[in-house]
C-alpha cells in the first residue's frame, strides 16, 4: 500500500489557554479530495498550518508522504493555497505563474497550470487588473506551478460568488482527475458534500465526523420518519434504524439512521398512516455534530439514548 498523504497523530496546539487543536488524528490516503469542514474557531486554520509546516504542534506528529511537511514542500509535492494573500501586481497572470513554476526542480509547463485553472484566456492580463475570483484562480495556479501530488487550500471559495466558485471548483476537479490528493478547509456544506470524496468534520479541535456525506448524515441519525399513532408506542423504538422516538399528541416522530428499513418495518406491522419521510441535509447534520446553533441532541447522545432503550 503505497504512504498516505498525509497522515496527523494526536496533534495538538496551543495558543495560551486556548486548544485550537486537540488530540487530532487523520489519515489521507494519495488520490481522496477531502473536505475539512467546521465552524469558526474550529482549528481548521491552525490543522493547516501544521499541515503545511508553518506552525509547529505543541505534541503528536505530523507527516506528509510519510516525512516533514517541510521535506514535502522543498521537493516540491505539496501545494499551498492559503487563505488570503496578495500577488505581486504589475505583472500578467503569466510571468507570474512562469516565476513561480521557475523555483520548483520539475514544474509543471506553464500552458497546462494556465489551462488547468483556468486561467488561459487570462494570461495576458496584469495581475492586479483581476476580479476577486479571477485573482483567487491565480493563488491557485501558483499552488499548482510545482506540479505537487498534494494541494492544500484554506477556504478556497471564501467570499467568491457562485460563478466565481463554479469555475474554481471546475479547474480543481481537473486536477484532482488527475489522481492528486486535495484538502480544502471550508464553511460551505454544499461545497463539502458536491466536492469531497470524504468529508472531516472538526470542532473544538478535535474531530466529531469523518466520512461520505451520506455517513455523515447517517451518523447525525437526522432522517425523521413520522406516523399517526394511537395506542401502545413503545415498540417503535425497537424498529430497525430507530434511535430515537418523540411522540407529539397524535403523531410519533422516528430519527433513524436507516429510513427504508424503518419504513418497511412499519408497512409490515401495518402501521402506516399518514406517513411522513423528512430526509437530513448536511447542514442539519452539521449543526447536530457540533451543536451549533440548534437544540438538537448530539448524535452520541442519540446513540446512546438507542443503546440504553434497546438494553432496556
Ligand atoms: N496565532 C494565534 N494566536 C492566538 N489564538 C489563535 C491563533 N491562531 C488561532 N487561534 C485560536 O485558535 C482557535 C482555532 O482557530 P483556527 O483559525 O484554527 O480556526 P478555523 O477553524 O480556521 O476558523 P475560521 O473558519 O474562522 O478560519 C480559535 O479560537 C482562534 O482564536
Amino acid at each position: 500500500m503505497s504512504v498516505n498523504a498525509v497522515s496527523l497523530e494526536e496533534v495538538t496546539k496551543s495558543f495560551g489557554a486556548v486548544r485550537a487543536v486537540d488530540g487530532l488524528s487523520l489519515d489521507i490516503p494519495q488520490g481522496q479530495t477531502l473536505a475539512l469542514l467546521g465552524p469558526n474557531g474550529a482549528g481548521k486554520s491552525t490543522t493547516i498550518g501544521m499541515l503545511l509546516g508553518l506552525t509547529v504542534p505543541d505534541a503528536g506528529r505530523v507527516r506528509v508522504f510519510g516525512g516533514a511537511p517541510s521535506v514535502a514542500v522543498r521537493a516540491g509535492r505539496m501545494g499551498a493555497m492559503p487563505q488570503e494573500g496578495g500577488l505581486i501586481s504589475r505583472v500578467t497572470v503569466r510571468e507570474l505563474v512562469a516565476f513561480v513554476a521557475g523555483a520548483y526542480a520539475a514544474p509543471l509547463p506553464v500552458a497546462d497550470v494556465l489551462a488547468t485553472a483556468r486561467l488561459t484566456d487570462l494570461a495576458g492580463r496584469r495581475v492586479d487588473k483581476l476580479s476577486g475570483g479571477q485573482a483567487q484562480r491565480v493563488r491557485f495556479a501558483l499552488a499548482l506551478a510545482g506540479d505537487p501530488d498534494l494541494i492544500v487550500l484554506d477556504e478556497p471559495t471564501a467570499a467568491l460568488d457562485v460563478e466565481a466558485r463554479r469555475e474554481f471548483w471546475d479547474g480543481m476537479r481537473r486536477y484532482a482527475a488527475r489522481g492528486k490528493t486535495i484538502l480544502f478547509s471550508t464553511h460551505y456544506l454544499e461545497e463539502a458534500d458536491e466536492h469531497a470524496d470524504r468529508i472531516v468534520v472538526i470542532d473544538r479541535g478535535r474531530v466529531v465526523a469523518d466520512g461520505t456525506s451520506r455517513e455523515i448524515k447517517r451518523v447525525a441519525a437526522l432522517t425523521t420518519v413520522s406516523l399517526s399513532v394511537d395506542g401502545e408506542t413503545s415498540w417503535l423504538g425497537r424498529l430497525p434504524g430507530v434511535t430515537m422516538v418523540e411522540i407529539r399528541g397524535r403523531r410519533a416522530h422516528l430519527r433513524t439512521t436507516d429510513s427504508d428499513a424503518t419504513v418497511m418495518a412499519l408497512a409490515e406491522a401495518r402501521a402506516v398512516r399518514d406517513l411522513e419521510v423528512s430526509p437530513a441535509d448536511l447542514e442539519d447534520a452539521f449543526v447536530a455534530l457540533t451543536g451549533r446553533g440548534a437544540a438538537s441532541p448530539s448524535p452520541t447522545t442519540a446513540a446512546r439514548g438507542a443503546e440504553e432503550e434497546s438494553a432496556a
